[in-house]
Order: C-alpha cells, then structure tokens, then sequence
C-alpha cells in the first residue's frame, strides 16, 4: 500500500516535470529484490503488477489542433528570428498533423521560410516542394509560388551556400576490397582490459579518411527535443528536413528510403508504444532504445521467423565475434551484421546489473503492448527469449555504444566503427554527422599501434575536460595507472619546449585567423606542423595544434555533408 500511495506521489511529481518516471521506478522498486539480486522474470512481474501507472501511459494521437499549436509557436520564433528553435517547433507540429492535413504543408513552407531567410535556398526550395506535395492550400499558393521563384534566382545568380567548396572527405587511402568503407591496413585485435580494438598493420598520417560507415542502428533521445532534431534512424542533422512518422508523433526521419527502411527494420515494433518507450528512457536517453531497436533487426533479419532467430541466438550468447571477416563488396547482409553484433563478447557488469533488469523488464512489457510484437510473441517460450535477449542486449548495447558529446541525445551502433576503443589521448577524431560516421587520423600513426577515437574527453580540449565517460574506468595513456600511462604523463610535464616549436605554434596562430585563406592550406599547415614534432609529443604546444586540426577536420566534414545535401537538391529539383 505505502508503495501505491509512493507510485501516486510520483506520478504527480512526473506531471509536474520534477521526476522522470525511470527514476520513480529506480527509487521505488523493491529494495529485497535488488538485495537478493532477484531473478529476471521477478523483475518483469513487478513491473507489470506495481508499476503499470509509469510505464503504460497513453500515447500521444496526431491532432491538427496540436499541430496548430506548435506551428503558431515556431511563428512567434521566426519573427524575432529565433531560426533553430522555430524550426523546432515546426518539427514538431509536422509530427503532430494528421496525415492529409494541410498542417503539413504549412509546416514545410514555414520551415522553407526559416532557410530562405538563412540563404539556404536550395534548402528552402526542398521544402517547399515537400509543402506542394502535402496538401498546401491553393488559397496560399501564389505566396509559396513567389519564394520558390526567388530561390531559383538567387541560386542561378550564385548566391547559394551550396557553390561553397568543400573539401572531399571520404577514404583518400587504399581501399579494404572486403570492407569498401574502411582502409586497408586496418585490422582487429583483441587488447587487455579493452576487449577487441583497431589496430593499424601499416603506417598512417594525419588526415587520412580510415572509416565511413553508416550507423547500423541508431537512437534518439526525446529529451530536449532531440528527437524532433534528429532522422532515427541515421542520426542525421534536422538541416536535412526531416519528415515524420505518419502515424506517431515523435519519430523523425530524413528521407522516405531512412523512413522506410527504419519501419522494416525496429519501428513497425516500436511505433503503438512509442511514448511509452520515450517515457522509460528518459534518463538512459538514447543508449536504452539501441537494446529493443537491436532485437527487433534481428527478428527483422530473421524473416519475423522468431523459432529460427531463438534457436541461433540461444547457442551464440558471448561467442566473440570479428566482423572485419564480413564481406561488405556486395549487397550488405543485416544477417551477418546481426550475428556478429549479437555474439559480442560482454564483460559482466555488476554494478549495473540492478539497472540492466530494470531497463529490460520495462522495456519487455512495453513491447509486449505493441499488437505488432503480440502477433509475433504468442508463445510463452518466444516471450521468455524475448526476455533474455533484451536483457543480454542491455550490456551488448552497453558495451558497442560510444555516446560521444556531438551531437548529443544520439547513439550509434555499427559493425567496425563500434570497434574503436577510446582514449583521452586519442590518435583519430570520429565525426557522427549527417548518416556518415567518418574517423580521421590526427597525429601519425605507426604500424602496429591501437587506433583511438575519444568517446568524449581529449586531454587537449580543456571544453571537454569535463565530459565523464561512466560506463567505464578509463584505462587510456592520461588516466591508467600502468607504466604506459606514468611515462606518457611524465612526457607531458616536460618543461623544455623548444623555441623554434613555439615560433611556429604562433605563426600557425596567425595563419589560421587570416582571412583569404583556405582551410586546406590552413590544415596542411598544422598537418606538416603535427608531423614534424611527432617525436616531442605530448606537449601543450602540441596538443593546442592537434586540437585546432581537429576542430577544422570537423568543420570540413560537415562542410562537406552540407553541401552533398544541397546539391542532392539541386540535382532533384533544378536538373542541375
Ligand atoms: C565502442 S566499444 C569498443 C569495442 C570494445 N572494446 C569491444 O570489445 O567490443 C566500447 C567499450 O570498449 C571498452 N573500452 C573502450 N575504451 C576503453 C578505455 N579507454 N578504457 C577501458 N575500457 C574501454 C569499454 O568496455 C567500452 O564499453
């Protein structure tokens, strides 16, 4: 009783936003149960006799009102040019409005209105086809009609951010002839303490593209309006105007095919319970819904044939996996991708063991709301295996994610990609932006070492100093407490700099703050820099021109990404 009285307490504490009902469930379950590390199905019983109240909430129904609502808000913003939040709002009265609605169409050209204003024509010009394709009144035609003239003459007078030239930043080193998206010279290794991690079998140097690969599986979380922000399933940016789900309210995407290919793949389970599912992430964030969206793409690779994916799963539980041996040169297979996801090799994780059940048995009783999950599950031994699988999941997911703080609220999991091991002195820089998942070298590389992304903080980026990786005790170079570590942070104490090293460190300084200069110039610049000081590294001075390089590394692959998109634009609707 004390319990119920506590759950109702919560609930409106929840309704008035001062508690996540994830951390009512945390705080409120059981404490015996944790105690005696409970079983499971124990945890999945609770959940369903105690907890109904936070996890079966209603879900959200399209609305034009809404949807009337949201626009009218996202208007409000664009008259005191609030771009981004108003595009927010417009994001999310297009999740609101009834399929067929003409809030549709009013949303988009309202959206096309932010990018004109912006000078982001080609941008404009998308949207505003997508507002002519979606019911957008004749009686406000002719207005449309005129901007969409505008933008054409703006474009064709050169005004278009698109004519910006970028810099190419695909592979620009041999290719794996297996694995088209990854180098060839890079290979897996299996590394004390960190499990299975990258390893270069040839010499690499600053700037060399090694990986770009797509995000397998992706997930958004709906805290902050990320998920009004962001395509679900390939993290892509809400530059790219995304479209919504027609029927939920708070799944986005960035095209029809990212549309399409999510609903085959996780979201056909996931869409009757989508705000249940928001509901109980709210404090994993993204992380929590990679364990269903996982199961699901492996029901889906299955063939929705749950006996075959039972059968094989319960012998491949922790089996190891390589998936450098998967043959990428053909079609892309979702069966072997899932296999060697599946088969991971996890490490138990005691103290989050409690959590694991918790999320799971959450998670399991909402799916088992979805009538497209029921349809599949009718059997008492496929739901148990649904169980344990998520559960399993909950630590696969766990181990393969690398939440990193751009863009924030999106986790990724792919077959290599989600091999890089982090490091706070990292040898690469991976850049999640726009559907591409690209890593880069940022100081030499030699034949024979680890290669390392930062899933956060960079010894050099005092801005990230901060980020805390919880899932982990750090064991790279800055925080281990092994002979590597004590020698690499004794080097870094080293006080003799050596002048001519700072002469250069200002005029790179300098250099990079003068205008009429392009950024490849300016990057070849602090490559050469980096390459000739290789053996005094780590020295601040150093760490300062890796960080810069870093910094337009990043900006050159969205800068390139930016400009794909805009001349997808043009090619689709100028014929350019
Ligand atoms: C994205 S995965 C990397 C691949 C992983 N090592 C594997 O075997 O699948 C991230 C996981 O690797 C391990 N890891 C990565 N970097 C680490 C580090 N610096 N210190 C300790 N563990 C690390 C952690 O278990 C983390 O959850």
């Amino acid at each position: 009783m004390v319990l119920e009285a506590e759950i109702d307490e919560f609930v409106r504490n929840m309704e008035a936003g001062k508690e996540g009902p994830y951390d009512g469930i945390k705080w409120l379950f059981p404490p015996e149960l944790e105690a005696r590390r409970a079983d499971l199905t124990e945890y999945r019983d609770v959940i369903d006799a105690r907890f109904g109240s936070l996890v079966y909430i209603s879900e959200l129904v399209k609305k034009s009102k809404t949807a009337a609502e949201c626009r009218q808000a996202g208007n409000q913003r664009f008259t005191v040019k609030r771009w981004h939040s108003a595009l927010l709002n417009y994001n999310e009265g297009l999740c609101f409005a009834e399929p067929g609605s003409e809030e549709l169409g009013l949303a988009y050209a309202n959206r096309s209105a932010v990018y004109f204003e912006q000078g982001d024509y080609e941008l404009a010009l998308h949207n505003i086809d997508l507002a002519k394709r979606h019911n957008y009144p004749e009686r406000l035609m002719a207005k449309l009609l005129d901007r969409e003239a505008e933008c054409k003459r703006k474009i064709e007078n050169g005004q278009s951010k698109g004519i910006v030239p970028a810099l190419r930043m695909g592979i620009n080193v041999e290719i794996n002839p297996k694995i088209p998206f990854l180098a060839k010279g890079i290979g897996m290794k299996q590394y004390p303490g960190l499990g299975r991690g990258l390893i270069a079998l040839k010499d690499f140097q600053p700037g060399d593209v090694i990986l770009d690969e797509k995000p397998e599986l992706c997930a958004v979380s709906f805290n902050n309006n990320f998920s009004y922000h962001y395509c679900f399933h390939c993290g892509s940016e809400f530059q790219t105007s995304l479209i919504p789900c027609p029927k939920c309210t708070n799944h986005m995407y960035c095209s029809e095919s990212c549309l399409e290919t999510d609903w085959k793949q996780a979201h056909r389970f996931e869409c009757a319970v989508a705000m249940k599912l928001f509901n109980i992430s709210l404090t994993s964030a993204s992380y929590g819904r990679l364990i269903g969206r996982l199961f699901f793409y492996g029901l889906t690779a299955f063939g929705d044939n749950v006996q075959q994916m039972m059968t094989w799963c319960e012998q491949n539980y922790d089996t190891g996996s390589d998936p450098l041996q998967i043959d990428f040169s053909t079609e892309r297979d979702p069966l072997k991708i899932f296999k060697a996801l599946h088969s991971t090799k996890v490490k138990p994780n005691p103290q989050f063991e409690h959590d694991f059940k918790l999320i799971t048995a959450c998670y399991y009783q909402i799916y088992l709301k979805s009538p497209q999950v029921q349809a599949i599950f009718r059997k008492r031994t496929h739901r148990n295996f649904m169980l344990r699988c998520l559960h399993h999941y909950a630590l696969v997911t766990w181990t393969l994610q690398s939440d990193t703080p751009r863009p924030p609220g999106v986790s990724t999991i792919t077959p290599i990609t989600s091999l890089l091991n982090h490091s706070c002195d990292p040898n690469a820089l991976t850049v999640i932006h726009s559907g591409r998942i690209v890593t880069v070298i940022l100081r030499p590389v030699r034949e024979g070492a680890q290669i390392f992304t930062s899933y956060g903080p960079r010894w050099w980026d005092p801005k990230l100093a901060d980020y805390e990786l919880t899932s982990f005790a750090c064991q790279c170079v800055v925080c281990g407490n092994h002979p590597p570590g004590q020698k690499w942070r004794a080097a870094l104490q080293r006080a003799d700099v050596p002048k001519q090293m700072l002469l250069e460190v200002s005029q790179i300084a300098k250099l990079v703050e003068r205008p009429g200069i392009v950024d490849a110039a300016k990057m070849d610049a602090m490559k050469q820099f980096i390459m000739r000081h290789t053996r005094a590294y780590p020295l601040p001075a150093l760490g300062e021109i890796v960080r810069l390089y870093a910094v337009f590394l990043e900006d050159a692959i969205q800068s390139e990404n930016e400009t794909r998109e805009r001349l997808t634009v043009r090619a689709e609707l100028l014929g350019d």
